[in-house]
Formats: C-alpha cells, structure tokens, sequence
C-alpha cells in the first residue's frame, strides 16, 4: 500500500517512536491522526513480538480505536505510572513547548502526561514554529457560566503580549462541542504568543478555565517525521519541568 507524503512522515515518527517501547512498560496513547499511526504500529508489534504492554488511552476516540485493534486498556487511576506517553501536537517550539488539543482531548492528554516518566510528541515538519499561536489554541472550560468565563479570557488577553485576541467557542454538529469530560472548548486566535508559560499560568487561574492546550516543559522529546520516511530528534536533555532557560535541546538527524 503506497502512503501519502502526509502518511509517511507520521508514520515514520510513529515507528522510530515505538523503537522507544519495551516489554512490561504502560503506555500513554495520545489522540489524533498521527497517534492513531502509533496505535496501529503498536498493535502490529504486540501481535509480532508478543510484548506486553498496556495503554492508557486519552481520549474516547483513542479507547475505540485500541479496542479495536486489540492493544491492552487500562484506566489512568488503576495505574501509579506511566512509563512512557506518545502524543501529537498541533504545534511545536524549539523548546519543545506545544499547543494541543486541536482533537478536544486536551485535558486528558495532560493529565495522561503529567503521569507519565517521560512524553514523546510525534509530529510532522508542518508541526514546527518558531512562536507558539498560530493554530488557534484551545482552552477548555467549563460549561456553568461559559460566556462569563470567555469574558474573563478577553479581558486577560487584554493584558497579553500576544498578536490576536479573538475567540471562537469550538461547536459541533448541534452547537458547542462537548469534551470526554462534559466541557466546552474556546479556541483563542492569537497569531504569536510571546510568554507561552506566562499566558499557560494566566489562563490556568481564571475560575472555570479547566486546563489550556500550551503544553509547557511536558515534552522530553519530539519526533519529526520527514515525507521520505526520514525521522529527526529534538530531545530535551534536562528533565521534563526544569525552566525553559535551563533546558539543553540536542538535534540529532537520521540519515
Ligand atoms: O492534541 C491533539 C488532540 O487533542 C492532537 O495530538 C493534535 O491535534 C494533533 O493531531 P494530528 O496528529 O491529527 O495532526
């Protein structure tokens, strides 16, 4: 079966992340096109070398598509670890910060990845920005008082150093979109940001703002997969936590 350039390079990530996997480990499955390549190699590899691994998956989506490839679930709260998360992102930094939840499965993607020793992100080169705000980023917040909280977000935005500040609510086939969790999302259309962590903290203390899609010193890795089924590293050589200045980032290119 011959690939689509798109195809080949998430699945050229998704391979050289399931390189990534040994026997016994759980697994954080993350949501998207370019996950759903992981699911599918990893279910290919179980069935192969007989390994045993389990998945905590991040979305419903995620929970469908393991299923029906038969790679092994369990609940984040039967587990106390995630040894490793593999996720997209719908944007990448230089210092392997993200914005997600271009797929609504922000708030368990993070808390998926808050759990786990380490988050590999795999993406395409199409992933890749200098600044963080140009995919809209999506804010998930709860539904009481919706329109009181956008407000809230407007008015921080305000006082932002970003480009844009319009916001959309995210809708679906019969109005707002609601999350796994019961929530909406807002996706805020900010051109550039600035101060990534300042703007993540900001809008993590404006009651009803659930979680935001910035992913800040989450990600240990990020794999880019090329449409010539060539991979690049980027990798984080400190641990996942230490402040942006501190981070070491080491490129290394496959031939
Ligand atoms: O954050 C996500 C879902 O909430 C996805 O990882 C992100 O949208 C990337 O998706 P894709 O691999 O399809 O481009």
């Amino acid at each position: 079966m011959s690939l689509s350039p798109a195809d080949q390079a998430k699945s050229a990530a998704s391979a050289r992340a399931l390189t990534l996997v040994e026997d016994g480990m759980t697994l954080g499955l993350g949501t998207g096109s370019t996950a759903g390549w992981f699911v599918r190699l990893l279910s290919e590899r179980i069935k192969r070398e007989r390994i045993r691994v389990t998945g905590v998956a991040t979305s419903s989506a995620t929970v469908w598509l393991a299923e029906e490839l038969g790679v092994p679930l369990c609940k984040l709260e039967d587990v106390e670890r995630i040894d490793l998360t593999v996720d997209g992102a719908d944007e990448f930094d230089a210092n392997l910060n993200l914005i997600k939840g271009g797929g609504a499965a922000l708030l368990q993607e993070k808390i998926v990845a808050a759990a786990s020793g380490r988050m590999v992100v795999i993406a395409d080169d199409s992933k890749r920005v200098a600044r963080l705000g140009a995919f809209p980023l999506p804010v998930e917040i709860v539904r009481f008082g919706w329109t009181s909280t956008r407000r809230a977000v407007q008015e921080l935005l305000n006082g932002m150093d970003v480009e844009g500040r319009e916001i959309s609510i995210r809708t679906g086939s019969a109005g707002p979109l609601v999350t796994d969790e019961g929530h909406f999302i807002l996706d805020l259309h900010l051109g550039q940001i600035n101060d990534a962590p300042r703007l993540a903290s900001a809008l993590n203390a404006i009651p009803g703002v659930v979680e935001s899609g910035l992913f800040i010193d989450m990600a240990s890795m990020v794999i880019i997969g090329k449409t010539d089924g060539k991979t690049e590293v980027i990798e984080r050589v400190v641990a996942p936590g230490t402040s942006v200045d501190q981070a070491e980032l080491m490129r290394n290119q496959d031939s």
